[in-house]
């Protein structure tokens, strides 16, 4: 029976907005067509060996909570991260989770955290948090859907020359409200602002990710369809809300 093995890192300090979500989705995507799921939870001070999981999840916090959680990621944590995505296995990371894998996070009172550096981007927080429900266009290389979510956050992430955006936004800020790009996908590492949780109301993406972990463990793999027509009409009925304008947002 083919298997993958899930590491929800700190789930106790990353949690905002129903993060959690992701793993419940991806978990039952994969149930349903009868893969094994195996979650575990790693937190702060939790030794686990990170070369034995396929694929990882980093939901979103404060940044209180990031500050947080610098001494844990110096202790070991931080160098078994960057050879997970040295690796090529999957990471989905959200917001606060998704800032942690870039170089630093310059919060918006002048507070610095040095994080990973496991790709080539930096954040830096501003004054006007940039909230509301938004929509994305995903890259072909992430799989060519678009994508549905709900942002708060007061970072601005700027990517380095050599490095792809997940997407193109369609209305909303993305990672930094001016250039009109959102999140990274750098090797099989995929980064987004996209709370709320992003999977179950966009099925294709939540699918390309495992398809993504399954044939870096498996090689080709094709992932069955499922009778998608609740969660399709979910992100159906954001989108038009979105790009109508009735979707509820900040600017
Ligand atoms: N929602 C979040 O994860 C917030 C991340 C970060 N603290 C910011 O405001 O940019």
């Amino acid at each position: 029976m083919s298997e993958l093995k899930i590491c929800h890192l700190y789930p106790e300090v990353l949690n905002l907005y129903g993060d959690r979500g992701n793993i419940l989705c991806m978990t039952k995507r994969l149930q349903w067509r009868g893969i094994r799921a195996e979650v575990a939870r790693v937190g702060i001070g939790d030794r686990a060996s990170l070369a034995d999981f396929d694929l990882f999840f980093i939901g979103g916090g404060q940044d209180f909570e990031q500050e947080v959680l610098l001494e844990d990621l110096k202790a070991g944590k931080g160098e078994e991260i960057r050879a997970a995505v040295r690796d090529g296995k999957t990471f989905l990371t959200i917001c606060g989770g998704y800032q942690m894998m870039g170089h630093y996070y310059q919060t918006h009172d002048g507070v610095k955290c040095e994080f990973l550096g496991a790709a080539d981007f930096y954040t830096v927080g501003g004054d006007k948090r940039m909230i509301g429900n938004y929509a994305f266009a995903l890259g072909e290389d992430s799989g060519g859907s678009t994508v549905v979510g709900f942002e708060n956050h007061s970072g601005r992430t700027y990517l380095g020359d050599g490095v792809k955006p997940l997407g193109k936004v369609i209305r909303g800020f993305g990672n930094n409200g001016e250039d009109g790009t959102e999140g990274i996908h750098d090797r099989n590492l995929f980064g987004s602002y996209s709370h709320g949780p992003i999977l179950p109301k966009n099925p294709e993406f939540c699918d390309f990710l495992l398809e993504t972990a399954l044939c870096r463990k498996y090689g080709a793999f094709q992932l069955e369809p499922l009778q998608d027509g609740f969660e399709k009409a979910a992100h159906d009925s954001v989108l038009e809300k979105v790009e109508n304008g009735t979707a509820g947002r900040d600017d």
